[in-house]
């Protein structure tokens, strides 16, 4: 690939730092061509009360992808119901949040654009709107018709992929299959050699209960359905072990011959994620037609606006899709 990637970024939640932290890409040296997909006049509402000297340039559809000039963004404009103020959610703006990711998917459905990189949302008030709203993983796995995909953190050389999502904890034990299981680590596999470029990947797969259910005694879900998968995978030479106890998965001396970890559930594994490299990792959905990258935190609605949100992890967002985006050209039959 020898022109730059074209990414589009979604500006997310306009009560929340997505507009902040989006402006901020004005300022930094960037690896692809970018469009922001939101409101143009939030936007320059935000640069005005953070004092940026941001150039905002209305792009459409149809207009050439612009070249890199320092300072200057081009936004698609998706525009708001009701004007937005940084911390104030407003669930008559929700559609319109969900309306620029159906925009991102058009475009890159017709090949106008890469790779969509999204700014948080906010979950509750999409669901607040009337609206049900689970996160964009699930959203976009809908709207691109796939059933699974999996949902990875990846940040300061630590892979976590996740079994499941966003459900309740109680809902967490019958939401993992011998099926569901499986697929989740074949696409993790298929992910982790085509977008990460690892020819023989090793993944350690967490135990659900503790001490990975001691042999039965404190859990069933390992013997019933997480060491049949592993055994099945293993004898095709898929380099899958475990289940291993996930109190101690997370040490370095497991973690050095590892290129990924599956954990169970959302808290089992982010939590250790992020202390680990907050501010800094990424969020990517394996599985998509697509490539979609994003930040690894929220709307974060107390810093909206004020001057205090950090943009590190939005750039490690697109370098990730651009790196993404020509390991997949490369690999192109
Ligand atoms: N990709 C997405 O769309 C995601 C959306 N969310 C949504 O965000 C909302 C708020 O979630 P929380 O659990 O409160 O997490 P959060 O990440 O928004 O905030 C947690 C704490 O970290 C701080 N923080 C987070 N990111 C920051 C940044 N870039 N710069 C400075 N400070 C930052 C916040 O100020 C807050 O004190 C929820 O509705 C959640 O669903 C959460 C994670 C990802
Ligand atoms: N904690 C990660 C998260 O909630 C990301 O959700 P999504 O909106 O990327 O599906």
């Amino acid at each position: 690939m020898n022109t730059l990637p074209r990414l589009l970024v979604t500006v997310g939640e306009p009560a929340g730092i997505g507009p902040d932290i989006c402006l901020q890409l004005a300022t930094h040296p960037l690896p692809a061509a970018v469009i922001l997909l939101g409101d143009l006049h939030c936007l320059r509402s935000r640069a005005m009360i953070l004092g940026l000297p941001v150039r905002l340039e209305p792009w459409q559809e149809g207009d050439p992808w612009p070249e890199l000039e320092p300072d200057v963004l081009r936004v698609l404009d998706i525009p708001l119901l009701h004007s937005c103020q940084p911390g104030h959610l407003d669930p008559a703006n929700a559609p319109a949040v969900l309306r620029s990711l159906d925009k991102a998917l058009d475009l890159l459905r017709v090949g106008m654009a890469d790779a969509l990189i999204t700014a948080p949302v906010h979950k509750g008030i999409i669901n607040d709107a009337g609206i049900p709203f689970t996160g964009h993983t699930e959203y976009l796995a809908a709207s691109c018709g796939q059933n699974e995909v999996v949902m990875l953190l990846a940040g300061r050389g630590l892979r976590v992929a996740l079994a499941t999502t966003h459900l309740p904890l109680a809902a967490v034990p019958s939401a993992i299959t011998r099926g569901g299981l499986e697929r989740t680590l074949r696409i993790l596999q298929a992910a982790l050699i085509q977008d990460f470029a690892l020819a023989a990947p090793r993944i350690l797969v967490a135990g659900l209960n503790p001490h990975a259910g001691e042999g039965g005694h404190l859990g069933h879900e390992e013997t019933d359905i997480i060491i049949p998968v592993i055994h099945a995978l293993q004898q095709e030479g898929m380099r899958v072990s475990g289940p291993w106890p996930a109190d101690t998965l997370f040490t370095p001396r497991l973690l050095e011959d590892a290129d990924a970890v599956l954990a169970m559930y959302h808290d089992q594994g982010l939590p250790v994620l992020k202390y680990h490299a907050f501010g800094e990792a990424v969020n990517i959905t394996l599985g998509l037609p697509i490539v979609r990258t994003s930040v690894d935190h929220g709307t974060a609605l107390d810093v909206a606006g004020t001057g205090r949100a950090q943009g590190e992890s939005l750039l490690h967002a697109l370098d990730a899709a651009t790196e993404i985006v020509r390991n997949r050209h490369m690999n192109r039959p």
